[in-house]
């Protein structure tokens, strides 16, 4: 099976590329990508960013689409508008899942997205995406909400499936209390939640990444996507479970964990 990463290059390798090339891998899927930015960062924080032109990133995306037969293709950091326009002309033809993951703002506070390719990104990229990952930061500003009760992440995830897509998995890891809860509505389903022990670590760069590649790792192996989004979240829950401790500041989460555990975990779901 074979998936596409559309995202930044990540030099620590904790998030962006290297993040979903080593869930993919990991998850027994064979990982193509398309780099929309270069970033000199660490587990301290982002250092600079370097974007590709539009015109090269689409000439990696029709590369990867031209000889291989993508099961699943993701977004991540996409950067600008233009970056984000070039997805959208090449992908709204295709009939290839797509997981948007609407990143934004690194932990350590760094833009990842321009303001008018947010709008791009709304207007857009949601619209022809088949599933969509927003952090609660994310999910209040793509839907101009403020996200803090059941209610409003209910309200929250109706008017994003509004906007065109099949899936939203509003996640929890923002929100405080004993328990990281994502919330998923399914087009025509009784929204659900996935529940997990929060953990206490500093270790969780890349965890939104690891989760949207992992995602579209199962999608791509041809997983009906309530177990898709499941199985990525137990994958996300033992990487942050079993951290390499390594780097001095939001160390990654373990993509080995999901193997080396062979993928016991217990998500709650109601
Ligand atoms: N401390 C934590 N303990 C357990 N799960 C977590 C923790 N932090 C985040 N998660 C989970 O990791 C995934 C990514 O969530 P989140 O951190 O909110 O995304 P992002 O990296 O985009 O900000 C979600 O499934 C979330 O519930
Ligand atoms: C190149 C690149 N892409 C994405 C991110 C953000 O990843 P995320 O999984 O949201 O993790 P944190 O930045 O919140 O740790 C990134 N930092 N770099």
């Amino acid at each position: 099976m074979i998936a596409c990463t559309i995202a930044g290059s990540d030099s620590g390798g904790g998030a962006g590329i290297q993040a979903d090339l080593k869930t993919f891998q990991e998850l027994r899927v064979f990982g193509t990508s398309v780099i929309t930015a270069l970033t000199a960062q660490n587990t301290k924080g982002v250092h600079g960013i370097y974007p590709a032109t539009a015109d090269f990133v689409k000439d990696q995306l029709n590369a990867v689409i031209d000889d291989f037969d993508l099961k699943a293709v993701k977004t991540g950091m996409l950067f600008n508008a233009e970056i984000v326009e070039t997805i959208v002309s090449v992908m709204e033809s295709k009939e290839i899942p797509l997981i948007v993951d609407p990143v934004m703002i690194a932990k350590g506070g760094a833009s990842l997205l321009k303001e008018q390719a947010t709008i791009a990104l709304k207007e857009k990229l949601l619209p022809v995406a088949t599933v969509c990952t927003p952090n609660i930061p994310e999910a209040e500003v793509l839907t101009g909400l403020t996200i803090k009760t059941e209610e409003e992440i209910e309200l929250a995830g109706e008017y994003l499936l509004n906007l065109g897509m099949q899936c939203v998995v509003i996640k929890g890891g923002h929100l405080a209390g004993k328990h990281a809860i994502d919330t998923v509505f399914i087009r025509g389903e009784k929204p659900f939640k996935m529940k997990t022990d929060r953990l206490k670590t500093i270790h969780t760069h890349g965890t939104g990444c690891t989760f949207s590649a992992a995602i579209t790792a199962e999608i791509a192996k041809g997983k009906p996507l309530k177990t898709a989004i499941i199985e990525a979240k137990k994958f996300v829950q033992l990487a942050i479970r079993y951290p390499l401790n390594i780097g001095h500041g939001f160390g990654p989460t373990n993509h080995f964990a999901y193997q080396e555990h062979r993928g016991i975990c217990d998500v709650q779901v109601i």
